[in-house]
């Protein structure tokens, strides 16, 4: 059994349980996902830094842990909050335990928690900021409000340009504008035969004027878009090279604030490999694999700009636009799944075709 910790809400609300992996105390932005696989794709996703994550899933950690399978070289939440946590993983790509795992990397967990009734609270009162602690009457409630989720870009991308090769003939050159991206995007584009340049989130107009590609991606990433003042004002000119553009998640929401757009933060976000989403121009729903907590308002897009085309069939809200005054379209979703279904990952063929 693992020393008991706690998990207090900024409402007040505590829920006990064990602790796993390192000890310490640790404040975040408390958010659920509903995947039940892909947790370790979850605990490697940059885009959750500044978060403790909550899986609604009651087992978690069966397969044990599995590099190739990782979407980045670290671990994106600050914390980790699961039911139960499987103390003998059994599958034969493993290579070790949650619990060592979090160990090594000095991540949190907690484990016992009533995952249900957590999920519930976040879910009818939005989400909101947590900390996990071992004496919750010491809590200081106004530092615990007052926590936000701020420089995550920054502290997630690369701060060095690299460049990663097909094994076969190069088809196409890509500047991957990386944000805190998640590993599958890049072997999507590499596995069409793109040679791809990782840039820097701060990469300007005329850095990537140099490198002559045929496309640049925007990859997923952390915090409030609206927060990337610098990176929006470099994107409003890396559209003017009129190269074709693929703006995903994190990206498509920078993207659209480009374009003289807002984005919202939505009540509990969402999280998760069930997510219903529509292409309004041909109707097909598909259901893809997401994490978000903030979404574009699409009618504040200019309409001779660009247009909606996809929309969230749970709740109606933004999940893709195009746009006319550059090649450029974007989504919400995750057409690199990883976790999640495989159904959207041909938008990644549809920006082949737009390269030409
Ligand atoms: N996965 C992402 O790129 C997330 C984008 C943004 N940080 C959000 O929460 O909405």
């Amino acid at each position: 059994m693992g020393k008991t910790a706690y998990l207090v809400l900024e409402n007040g609300k505590t829920f006990r349980g064990e602790r796993f992996g390192a000890e310490g105390e640790m404040t975040a932005e408390v958010v659920f996902t509903t995947g039940m696989t892909g947790y370790l794709e979850t605990l490697t996703d940059r885009s959750y830094y500044g978060q403790i994550v909550v899986q609604t899933f009651p087992l978690i950690g069966n397969y044990g842990v599995i590099p190739a399978d990782f979407e980045s070289d670290v671990i994106g939440p600050s914390a980790y909050i699961v039911k139960h946590w499987c103390q003998a993983p059994s599958n034969f790509r493993s290579e070790g335990s949650l619990d060592t795992f979090f160990k090594e990397r000095g991540v949190i967990g907690l484990a016992e928690i009533d995952t249900r009734t957590l999920t519930k609270t976040i879910r009818e009162a939005g989400v909101m900021n947590g900390i996990i602690t071992d004496d919750p009457a010491g809590v200081d409630f106004q530092a615990l409000k007052g926590y936000r989720i701020e420089g995550a870009v920054k502290a997630s991308s690369t701060k060095e340009q690299y460049t990663v090769r097909p094994e076969g003939p190069v088809t196409k050159r890509i500047a991957l504008l990386d944000f805190g991206q998640k590993e599958n995007i890049l072997r999507e584009l590499v596995s069409r035969g793109a040679e791809v340049t990782v840039c820097p989130c701060n990469a300007t107009a005329e850095k990537i004027g140099t490198l002559d590609v045929d496309g640049i991606v925007l990859s997923n990433g952390p915090g409030d878009p609206a927060e990337n003042v610098e990176i929006i004002e470099n994107l409003k000119e890396i559209c003017k090279l009129n190269i074709p553009l693929f703006g995903i998640c994190l990206g498509h929401q920078l993207l659209a604030l480009a374009h003289g757009g807002r984005t919202e933060k939505l009540k509990y976000g969402h999280r998760g490999a069930n997510q219903p989403v529509k292409n309004r121009l041909n109707g097909r729903v598909f259901i893809s694999s997401q994490n978000h907590g903030y979404a574009v308002v699409s009618e504040s897009i200019d309409p001779e700009k660009g247009e909606e085309l996809f929309v969230n069939v749970n709740d109606g809200t933004c999940e893709g636009m195009r746009y006319f005054c550059c090649p450029a379209f974007s989504v919400q979703f995750h057409p690199e799944a990883c976790g999640g279904p495989l159904d959207t990952g041909s938008l990644f063929d549809e920006f082949f075709a737009m390269m030409g």
